[in-house]
């Protein structure tokens, strides 16, 4: 179990513990701080977190750093116990709204998966976009998780390279969702489709996110071929907050290589309106429904995000509750290549390409030597048995580097299991982060 894990105290809480009484379609909002615990309960009623039912009269941790919404729709009462930053009651949600959406999207997976539809036994493809801390990846998550509650197999789509839900960032992915995800954090983790973008900014490399995206859509459409029921249950994408100039036709690409059907557009009356001129011209059909972003939903500044992308990858190392335990690697430069894609628009001065060629294509990888820049990279593994393949493979793990040394020529990384790395090829973007944060 990862994030929500149940405390093995289910006994009273302490002094420091509060009760509230949600009335329905109440929701308690809850803030948590960098290192103080708090755990909560539900004693009455029914509640969710983000679609997430909360089981009955159990305490759960509520992990350092999280954001959430206590929601009910019948009425509940809740128990804090523990320190947070910021908790209230809220009577006024757009929830009602998102739930509508879920059923609407129920009932095409239904028809999808009758056969009666003549036209498609593809379930809807939802496509949800917002300008930075709209809500997009809470409205994901509740979405999948009502979608699971019907059983449904829903595949979780992220094109969000800062956030990296599903493994870290840098890496757009997608992954089916089977059962309900854990009331806080984590995202699905089965069967992941992983491409690496190596970069935390889709500006960093315009050109490789749109080839990425491509890869990772055509690899849906084969798995849905062969199953039909992930077929039917659809797909939920999350996008990034960039929704300006570039970032604009990142987004109107996104809709057209996934084939999206259906556009939620969160808390941004302009991008609803550009999107409706924008793509009813090519695409008729398609549904763009504007939706209220919520007054819960709590804005994070450049080091909040930053925080959180550490936690992503430390998270990926060493477990949601540090219950993993890294393996060290150390590796003879000659056995391993390194490749890095789009040289010539990014890279620091220092990491020259072997043969000093100077290529501007943003989607070509080029081998490059290893060197002081290296030091506490994110490297991702490819699937890849030859360079060539580099872009279209899948990624099967991520590396740390913790040492070089130019002496002997070897090169120490933290690396998730032990034994044989499972390829020689490695890639390499801008992504770093340190062992010790
Ligand atoms: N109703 C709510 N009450 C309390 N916190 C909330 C609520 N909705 C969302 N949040 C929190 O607000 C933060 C931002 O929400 P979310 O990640 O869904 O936004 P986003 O639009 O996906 O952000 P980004 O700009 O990174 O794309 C998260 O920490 C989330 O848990």
């Amino acid at each position: 179990m990862g994030y929500g894990e149940m405390s093995a105290d289910n006994g009273a809480g302490s002094a420091s513990s509060r009760q509230f009484v949600l009335e329905k379609e109440g929701e308690l909002r809850v803030e948590v701080g960098t290192d103080a615990p708090l755990r909560l309960r539900l004693l009455d009623g029914t509640a969710e977190v983000f679609g997430a039912e909360i089981p009955r009269a159990k305490w759960l941790t509520v992990p350092a750093l999280e954001k959430i919404a206590i929601f009910t729709w019948k009425g509940a009462t809740i128990e804090l116990d523990g320190i947070s930053e910021v908790e209230y009651v809220a009577d006024e949600t757009p929830m009602v709204s998102y739930v509508n959406v879920h059923a609407v999207l129920d009932g095409r997976r239904a028809r999808a998966k009758s056969g009666n539809d003549a036209d498609s036994s593809q379930g809807p493809r939802v496509i949800v976009v917002g300008p930075t801390d709209s809500g997009k990846s809470s409205l994901c998550r509740m979405l999948l998780n009502w979608a699971c509650k019907r059983s449904w197999i829903p595949t979780f789509v992220d094109l969000d390279v800062g956030q990296g839900s599903t493994t870290i960032p840098g890496c757009i992915a997608a992954s089916p969702v089977e059962l309900p995800l854990d009331a806080f954090g984590g995202m699905p983790t089965e069967m992941p489709a992983v491409y690496f973008y190596g970069h935390t900014r889709a500006s960093a490399n315009v050109e490789l996110y749109k080839v990425l995206m491509k890869e990772l859509a055509q690899t849906l459409e084969r798995r849905f071929s062969c199953l039909s029921d992930h077929k039917a249950a659809g797909m939920v994408i999350n996008t990034m907050g960039w929704v300006e100039g570039l970032g604009y036709e990142l987004l109107l690409q996104a809709i057209n290589t996934f084939n999206a059907d259906v556009v939620l557009v969160l808390g941004q009356e302009k991008l609803f309106s550009m999107l409706k001129k924008d793509v009813l011209k090519s695409k008729p059909t398609i549904d763009i429904v504007k939706l209220h972003k919520s007054e819960g939903v709590v804005p994070r500044n450049q080091k909040v995000r930053q925080q959180s992308q550490n936690c992503k990858i430390k998270e990926y190392f060493y477990g949601f509750i540090n219950d993993l335990s890294p393996y060290t690697l150390r590796e003879n430069f000659g056995n391993i290549s390194v490749f890095r894609i789009g040289v010539g628009n990014q890279l620091p001065v220092s990491i020259d390409p072997i043969g000093a060629e100077p290529v501007s294509d943003p989607t070509r990888a080029t081998a490059i030597n290893i060197n002081g820049d290296f030091l506490h990279a994110v490297l991702a593994i490819s699937y890849a048995d030859d360079p060539d393949q580099i872009l279209s493979c899948n990624i099967a793990g991520f590396l740390y580097v913790s040492e070089i040394d130019f002496e002997s020529e070897k090169i120490t990384f933290l690396a998730p299991c032990p034994g044989e790395l499972p390829s020689r090829i490695l890639i390499i973007g801008t992504l770093k982060w340190s062992d010790n944060q």
